[in-house]
């Protein structure tokens, strides 16, 4: 299978301050990679790397064969990254509908195809974005990436402080717009059962390097290494 996303010694931080140290991993084309660490291992500023949001000093990080590093970004999401930060960064004064149709990009996703995948927006079209509960501004972030028709989603973790009934619909979205849709996706989860569970691959990061990489159900059917790994067997 061909890579889309190929990431080569890749060294990037904040300022002069190095956080990721000879970072290297490669997605295919339409899989998931479950992005997992203890806290403040680097996860995030991965995301953003890739996102460009952050310092790149060294390596390479190469989309569908484009290299990334001189790249702004909003061109990379021109180039193919869509990209849900943690903040979710929707537009509070636009309503939902607005919010949908201000970054949407030809494609086969559009605003029409987001309200089928998140009923819960379809009925609050007309609402501001400071009137949305967490999960529809989750929704929202998501489906604002998604109309950018992305060749990879990035979803840094979509399910922190939700309820557990909008985690399960959360849940069932993206296995749908990855396993079913074919979409390729990147996922932070600080609870990794869930999402290991509709990965391909896992990779796990401490103190800014790789420290395991490989396939997602492998690591989901090893507690004991889970709990080397992460800390707890969860
Ligand atoms: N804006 C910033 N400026 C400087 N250093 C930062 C900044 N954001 C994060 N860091 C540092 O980078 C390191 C990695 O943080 P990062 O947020 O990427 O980890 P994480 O694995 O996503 O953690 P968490 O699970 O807590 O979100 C930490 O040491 C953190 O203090």
């Amino acid at each position: 299978m061909a890579d889309l996303l190929n990431v080569q010694d890749l060294r990037a931080g904040y300022g002069e301050a190095v956080v990721l140290n000879g970072v290297s991993f490669s997605l295919g084309e339409g899989q998931t990679l479950a992005l997992l660490g203890r806290n403040g291992t680097g996860k995030t500023t991965l995301m953003d790397t890739l996102a460009g949001a952050t310092r790149q000093h060294g390596g390479s990080i190469t989309l569908g064969g484009v290299a990334l590093h001189r790249l702004p970004s909003h061109q990379r999401a021109a180039a193919g990254i869509g990209w849900v930060p943690q903040e979710r960064n929707i537009f509070k004064s636009l309503t939902v509908h607005e919010n949908l149709t201000a970054v949407a990009r030809p494609g086969p996703w559009g605003p029409q195809r987001v309200y089928e995948m998140f009923p819960r927006l379809a009925e609050r079209k007309t609402n501001l974005g400071t009137q949305l509960s967490g999960g529809e501004q989750q929704m929202l972030a998501m489906g604002r990436a998604l109309v950018l028709n992305p060749k990879l989603l990035l979803l840094d973790e979509p399910l922190e402080g939700l309820a557990p009934i909008i985690v399960t619909e959360l849940l069932r979205a993206i296995a749908r717009i990855t396993r079913e849709e074919g979409l390729a996706a990147i996922i932070v989860e600080q609870h990794p059962q869930a999402i290991l569970a509709i990965s391909h691959q896992a990779v796990v990061l401490d103190r800014g390097s790789v420290v395991h990489s490989g396939a997602a159900d492998a690591l989901a059917a090893s507690p004991a290494l889970l709990d080397r790994l992460l800390g707890v067997a969860r």
